[in-house]
């Protein structure tokens, strides 16, 4: 388990360092500015002279340069230099952000374009100014809509003022018809700028996203409705990953920003560290039987236990405790005592997969049956390999054949038939074939080489079941699945805490510890666990009790209802939430041949990134059992003119599980294809934009680097995301803070004109370093 809320497989980091490559390339410092400049600050710099009063040698200079002089330009592209209109690079203290190319001449052919005089650009703007504002009628007209959008803002929209305030630079001018580069001092306080970087802490909302990332709170309702279909207000939670997938379609990469809790520094140290990993060694598998109604999984689990009990100690046994071991040629093998899929089922729904390989009872008397077949789903959709033990194999008139063949039918074509299921006669009457079953579970142990743990670490494991006993207070059947369980370790587990006071085998002597994959029964615990819960040793009392108070807490969060299971509206937030990378689907359906034709359908659908998964498919009514597997799963129920059977409704309910009725078929492939397009992870392609090359770097106090740059190709986006390439290796990765022509903020610089450019949260830009732009597109994809 990741040691964050996220979900991700990695906790988010605290903040990004930038990064250093190779350990042998050129130090990188990297500072984040005291404060971030304005644009009207940067000119004021450079207006002072601070960006072109490099002392001798100072930063930006280059060895062997004359005093004062501009660098070198031996990174000037061929063909940007020359013709009387081109910029002149030389000039001895220029500095390339103010620098203006003559005027008057014009460009040579081949030689650089001219960039616009500010005199230029002021008359071109104030023409292009003028031809938007169009004639006075159109004026008024703008006005009004204006007016009239500000007064229904003001009316009903829950939104401060700040917020209100809070857009993009460009959608500003827009909406207000403000004057491009506008020194509106207040305005420019409130607006944040739209940023390519930022960070948030849950919760998330659409109000504190847009505050987070500089993007109109409205604008990002607009985009979830378009691209997600999704009608949220300003006050809507957002899912983590959602929010960071929603600011990358603006340009924004977003980090979410995480409280370090106890619980976290709990669920980090119960994943194995690398060392513990190397230490790892094969513990004795943990097995479960299913199997139909009467098809004899209690009579197979006795048998097992009475014949093969730990160091032969027969009728040893006094005590029930939900589990047992068993030796089979020196080997130890645990028995999960409460056969049956919906016990696996539920503890399974609780996040507890403590199973490593299934025992499926089939009497060879009366063949795979509707529970086998619902077994058969239950253990694949938990990723468990299934021995078949072929049971009451003493009956007479046996039919082999037809057994394998419904076997082979359900995907799991015994080793006689050539298939790969292991397949082993037994009989709980007579005891036939019950050593080869424990020796076949052996086997598959071993081949099952994650079959591991490191029972130096402290112990975590699962509760089996718990309950209060007279006397002794709470005591909990807990499996140990990695480490060992001492007397005296302080444990959590669940929304309790304690030291372990006593520890009881499966035979009811007292132990001192227990390894992995060892059931004991445990006494010290203040409240009674949940059978499922997980739970794991920390270092003191006080550290167990601020976990299990945070867990009271949140145990009476999600009894108010905050639960929330996968619906085909909400798979697409359930993805980012819960990582889920396929679609799980349970099929049931009125005849045989609808469940072909349905199955043949949603084939049409496949998609190697969304895979999807039927875990169940069958003719009849939707059962109990379904919803069990649905809600362990966080699959979808569909009916096909089936309906749902009454306990099935109740548990649907109480579990919130989406159960889907269709009568045509197209409805069913239609709604599923558009949840899995919902699903399909947007593909993120990198588009390159252009190259600059460093002309001269200038160090401001309080800012940090500016580069005056040249651009050599493509251009440079003030959007865009930047690659600092140094003698040919890339020794940052970040984004622009600022971009500029001589004074003036802009969006884009192209080929052949010089432009000032500010790498956010890099500090080492140098002369004849290259910055190279791309832009991340987010491409949304349809099957
Ligand atoms: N002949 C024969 N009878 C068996 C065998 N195993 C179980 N039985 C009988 O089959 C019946 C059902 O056995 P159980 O062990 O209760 O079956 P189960 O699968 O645990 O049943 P549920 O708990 O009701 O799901 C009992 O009468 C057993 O005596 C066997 O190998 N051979």
């Amino acid at each position: 388990m990741p040691p964050v809320a996220s979900q991700t497989s990695q906790p988010p980091p605290r903040r990004p360092a930038p990064p250093r490559p190779g350990g042998g390339g050129p130090e990188v410092k990297t500072q984040r500015p005291e404060k971030r400049y304005t644009p009207e600050e940067l000119m004021a710099m450079m207006r002072s002279g601070q960006l072109g009063t490099q002392a001798p040698g100072g930063p930006g200079s280059r060895p062997g340069g004359a005093p004062g002089s501009r660098p070198g330009l031996s990174g000037r592209p061929a063909g940007a230099t020359g013709g009387p209109g081109a910029p002149r690079p030389g000039m001895p203290g220029a500095n390339p952000l103010l620098r203006r190319p003559a005027t008057g001449a014009p460009a040579a052919p081949g030689s650089a374009p001219v960039a616009p005089t500010p005199e230029e650009e002021e008359d071109r703007k104030g023409k292009a100014g003028a031809a938007r504002l169009g004639t006075p009628a159109d004026r008024a007209g703008r006005r009004a809509k204006r007016n009239e959008r500000a007064t229904e803002r003001r009316v009903t929209s829950p939104m401060p003022a700040a917020t209100l305030l809070n857009e993009t630079d460009d959608d500003g001018r827009r909406s207000r018809g403000g004057r491009k580069g506008s020194r509106g001092g207040h305005r420019a306080a409130v607006v944040p700028a739209r940023k390519s970087h930022a960070q948030i802490e849950p919760p998330i909302n659409v109000r504190s996203l847009s505050e987070a990332i500089g993007i109109r709170a409205n604008d990002l309702i607009k985009r979830m409705m378009n691209s997600m279909g999704l009608q949220v207000n300003i006050n809507a939670n957002l899912e983590e990953e959602s929010a960071v997938m929603l600011a990358m379609e603006f340009g924004v990469e977003l980090e979410v920003i995480h409280e370090r809790t106890a619980e976290d520094d709990l669920l980090e140290a119960w994943e194995p560290d690398e060392a513990e990993v190397l230490n790892q060694v094969p513990r004795p598998p943990v097995i479960t039987i299913l199997g139909h109604v009467d098809h004899g999984k209690t009579s197979l689990l006795d048998r097992i236990r009475k014949s093969n009990v730990v160091s032969g100690e027969s009728g040893g046994i006094t005590q029930h405790i939900g589990a047992y071991q068993v030796e089979h040629e020196g080997k130890l093998l645990t028995f999960v005592d409460t056969p049956g899929h919906e016990a696996f089922t539920a503890m399974r729904a609780r996040g507890a997969n403590v199973t490593d390989i299934v025992v499926l009872v089939v009497a060879a008397d009366d063949g795979v049956m509707p529970q086998t077949q619902e077994a058969i789903a239950h253990a694949k959709a938990a990723d468990v390999p299934i021995v078949i033990a072929l049971n009451k194999i003493d009956l007479p008139n046996v039919n082999l054949n037809k057994i394998y063949g419904e076997l082979s039918q359900q995907d799991l074509a015994p080793e006689e038939y050539g298939g790969d299921t292991p397949v082993v006669k037994t009989s709980a009457v007579t005891g036939q074939g019950i050593p080869e079953l424990l020796e076949m579970l052996g086997i598959v142990a071993e081949l099952r080489c994650e079959i591991l743990a490191t029972p130096s670490r402290p112990a975590t494991g699962t509760c089996l079941e718990a309950s209060i006993s007279e006397g002794r207070g709470v005591v909990a059947t807990v499996l140990v699945q990695d480490g060992t369980l001492k007397v005296g370790d302080v444990m959590v587990c669940g929304d309790g805490f304690g030291r372990v006071r006593a520890l009881f085998d499966d035979k009811g002597n007292s132990v001192t510890e227990a390894g992995p994959s060892m059931p004991v029964e445990v006494s010290g615990l203040d409240e009674v666990p949940t059978a499922g819960e997980k739970f794991g040793v920390v270092e003191d009392v006080s550290r167990a009790r601020e976990i299990a108070e945070t867990r009271r807490l949140r145990t009476r969060g999600v009894a108010l209802g905050e639960r929330q299971a996968v619906t085909l509206e909400n798979l697409y937030s359930k993805m980012a939430e819960q990582k889920l990378k396929s679609l799980n689907l349970i099929l049931k359906t009125d005849v045989q041949g609808s469940l072909e034709a349905l199955i043949k359908e949603l084939e049409k659908l496949e998609n190697p990134e969304v895979p999807i998964r039927v875990l169940l498919k069958g003719v009849g009514g939707i059962s109990e059992s379904d919803i069990l597997l649905a809600d362990a799963s966080q699959a979808i129920v569909i009916g096909f003119r089936v309906a749902p059977e009454d306990r099935a409704v109740t548990l649907a309910d109480e579990k919130k599980i989406d159960i889907r009725r269709y009568d045509i078929i197209y409805q069913v492939t239609d709604e599923i294809k558009k949840a899995v397009e919902g699903l399909l992870v947007p593909e993120i392609k990198e588009v390159h934009l252009g190259r600059a090359v460093v002309r001269q770097a200038f160090k401001i106090s309080k800012v940090g680097t500016v580069a005056g740059c040249f651009v050599t190709q493509g251009s440079i986006e003030r959007a865009a995301k930047a690659r600092i390439i140094r003698e040919g290796r890339e020794i940052y990765k970040g984004s622009l803070e600022a971009l500029k022509r001589f004074k003036d903020d802009v969006k884009e610089v192209r080929e052949g004109f010089e432009c000032g450019i500010k790498i956010a949260n890099f500090d080492d830009l140098k002369t004849d370093d290259v910055i190279e732009a791309y832009r991340i597109d987010v491409i949304r994809r349809t099957l």
